[in-house]
């Protein structure tokens, strides 16, 4: 596991082991239950799954890579933007130390816009799958790199079982297998290696190569003009996970309307 994936893994383990101590998991898989059967759904796969080119715009104040990215920004306001701008999905991070994220933002975002949300998180125990339903998400991340497999099957079939949808996210191939053999219909490749932040679209590539039918790819992590979009494209995706350029574009929503007229 990289080193900057093993940090931030070992302060998420104490928030989460405190908030385990301050809420018992019966109570917080019910409040999950209760928002869940409070509205009709969104389905995440469906909305990636459409004609064209579907985008999850992500709120990022701040990376590990980048440092601050955007940190003043209101998750409602950017969310309704990106809506209009006709994001398929919303991506809210909601770690709080190393991209100043939380679940405020996610509830923020959950009032604003009526679109499938996903929350992006290090996430390694079934109670943060259920905090993410009880705040508003219909999807969960599951990093390959961050889970040895039994855990992997277990969280894809806990978020499952909530009629969520998992993003199982991988950056080679040998990872792409793991994905595989957990079942996951839905994979996001992150062109950013997480040990070097070297971005290159060649993850994307090898990963589309290898990938079985009926699975739906998301490329992740770097993306920033149609050009890009394009050659993916051309390898068969349709789904895009956009952070980053749409934080610091003067009109996010003018950025997504020319990211998704982007051509084969
Ligand atoms: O972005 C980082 O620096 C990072 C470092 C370590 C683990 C995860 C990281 N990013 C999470 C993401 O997957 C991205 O936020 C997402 O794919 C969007 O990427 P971008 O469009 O490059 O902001």
């Amino acid at each position: 596991m990289s080193d900057v994936l093993s940090r931030i893994l070992e302060t998420k383990r104490r928030k989460v082991e405190r908030a385990r101590s301050t809420i018992s998991i019966e109570m917080i898989e019910r409040a999950a239950r209760d928002e869940r059967g409070r509205r009709t759904p969104h389905s995440f796969r469906a909305a990636l799954a459409q004609e064209g080119i579907n985008i999850i715009a992500e709120i990022k104040r701040a990376s590990p890579s980048k440092g601050t990215i955007n940190a003043d920004i209101d998750p409602a306001t950017l969310a309704r933007r990106y809506a209009a701008g006709g994001a398929a999905a919303i991506s809210v991070l909601t770690e709080e130390d190393h991209f100043r994220g939380s679940l405020d933002d996610l509830r923020a975002v959950r009032a604003a816009i009526d679109l499938p949300i996903l929350r992006k998180d290090f996430i390694f125990d079934e109670f943060q799958i259920y905090e993410a339903a009880a705040a508003g998400a219909d999807a969960v991340l599951l990093i390959v790199a961050a889970l040895d497999e039994a855990t992997l099957a277990r969280l894809r079939s806990v978020a499952e079982g909530l009629g969520m949808d998992a993003l199982v996210e991988v950056h080679t191939v040998e990872e792409l297998n793991r994905a595989h053999a957990c079942g996951a219909s839905v994979i996001g490749v992150n062109n950013r290696n997480l040990r070097t932040f070297e971005v290159s679209l060649r993850a994307s590539e090898e990963v589309a190569q290898r990938a079985r039918d009926g699975v739906l790819l998301v490329s992740e992590s770097g993306l920033s003009d149609e050009r890009e979009i394009e050659s993916l494209t051309r390898m068969g995706y349709r789904a895009f996970l956009i952070g980053e350029a749409l934080m610091r574009a003067p009109d996010p929503a003018d950025l997504l309307r020319r990211l998704r007229r982007a051509q084969r």
